[in-house]
């Protein structure tokens, strides 16, 4: 076994291109050691941990360094096809099978024949599905919807689960026959928190992937203590996000750890806009950023989480209000990191969407980037939109954000 950029490989041999699973950290050289000893199985494997914690690309890892790398690797949301579509997905259906069956189609296992199917969220497959599922993992051979020609299909089956699969099955919805069946090699993933020593790494990491290569921003030592100290209950996936904000806001800049913590509260803003809360969106703008140092510093010892928010250098000219909405923002931090934005395909994958909503929340986004990266300058926000001014005024108004000039005459009348 070796380790190459990060990721395992088998008897020194590079196959191919395959994901990065990164961290140096005991449980992820521990997570690489089980992916590279069963991806030489065709052993079915049951990858468990947190939302976030990096399944998924721990499956295309398995799928990459195995055998059937050439072979596709076929991924389905079990959570996310309704109950009445799920057994034509996953097994195909023939023509005339059910009313909009057009013609014959096959499903995803078919479609896996000869690589890996990956089932994720398998805790939220519904139950009767469960039933037919273990019949297959059992026989490898399933009949489509509406067919009766039995059709074998050579495929390593990778299920994953956020989920307690043991509650599950107490509480009656998880069926125990199918666990034992998928449970032939458990890896679980554990959360970031339980792993902090890999957030130096990722964040190098991701802020390379930001910066096409070169890294986007670099971090102060207080700022690397910052996101060490952190909790990340949104696991891997918090921290790319996190760094993808930072990419936007400090680009070619050093992140402090004032700054670290105003990232991480902006990754609360959509939940704080939902409930109906004003958002003032403040950042400093990039002339008060330092410059970014030739080379990022070395990672120090960590302290304690800093949480004197009150000293905020890069709100030093504004209004007091402003400077206490953003520092109980700051102090704020907590769980909410805003889900990332799903793709139309794996929308529409459950059936319906709300699409209004949809373009609502991506309005927000822009608008909410735009004030960022213009110091809150409306008329400049409006520019980077391509808007009109009084368009970009209306809908900030209708979303709940504040206006500078507001927040200016407030300060200057208490
Ligand atoms: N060890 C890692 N190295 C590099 N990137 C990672 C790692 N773990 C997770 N990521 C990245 O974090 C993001 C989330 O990872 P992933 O989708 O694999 O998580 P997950 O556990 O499957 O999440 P969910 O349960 O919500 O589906 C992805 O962008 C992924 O590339």
């Amino acid at each position: 076994m070796a380790i190459e950029n990060g990721i395992l490989t088998r008897g020194g041999a590079v196959k191919g291109k395959r994901p990065l699973l990164l961290g140096s950290s005991a449980a992820m050289e521990a997570v690489r050691y089980f992916i590279d000893q069963v991806a030489a199985s065709t052993a079915t494997c049951l990858i468990t941990g947190p939302s976030g914690s990096g399944k998924e690309i721990a499956a295309r890892t398995l799928h990459a360094l195995s055998d059937r790398a050439n072979g596709p690797m076929i991924s389905v949301n079990c959570g996310a096809i309704p109950a009445e579509l799920i057994e034509s997905e996953l097994f195909g259906h023939e023509k005339g099978a059910f009313t909009g069956a057009a013609g014959t189609r096959i499903g995803r296992f078919e479609a896996a024949h000869g690589g890996t199917i990956f089932l994720d969220e398998i805790g939220d497959m519904p139950l009767e599905m469960q039933v037919k599922l273990l019949r297959v993992l059992e026989e490898r051979r399933f009949e489509r919807v509406g067919g009766n020609k039995s059709i074998a299909v050579d495929v390593r089956v990778v299920a994953a689960t956020h989920r307690d699969l043991q509650e599950r099955i107490a509480d009656g919805s998880f069926r125990e026959d199918l666990f034992y069946r998928l449970n032939i090699f458990p890896i679980h993933l554990p959360s970031l928190q339980a792993r902090r020593d890999d957030v130096p790494e990722l964040a190098a990491h991701f802020a390379a992937e930001f910066g096409n290569g070169s890294p986007a921003f670099a971090l102060s030592p207080s700022a690397l203590e910052a996101l060490v100290a952190y909790d990340w209950p949104g696991n891997v996936r918090e921290l790319r996000n996190w760094a993808e904000r930072a990419s936007v806001l400090y680009r070619g800049k050093e992140v402090d750890a004032a700054g670290t913590q105003f990232l991480l509260s902006l990754g609360r803003m959509r939940a704080q806009i939902d409930a109906g809360e004003a958002v003032t969106p403040l950042a400093r703008s990039a002339e008060q950023v330092p410059a970014m140092p030739a080379s990022v510093p070395a990672v120090p010892t960590m302290p304690a989480a800093p949480n004197n928010v009150t000293a905020l250098p890069f709100l030093k000219d504004r209004a007091p209000e402003a400077v206490a909405v953003a520092a109980q923002r700051t102090m704020d931090v907590t769980t909410n990191e805003a889900a990332p934005m799903p793709r139309a395909e794996e929308m529409l994958g459950s059936g319906k969407v709300n699409l209004k909503k949809i373009l609502q929340d991506l309005e927000v986004e822009f608008i909410e980037s735009a004030l960022i990266r213009t110091g809150h300058t409306v008329s400049e926000a409006a520019k980077m939109l391509g808007l009109q001014r009084t368009t970009l005024c209306e809908k900030m108004r209708k979303y709940g954000f504040e206006r500078k000039d507001a927040l200016q005459q407030a300060s200057a009348t208490a």
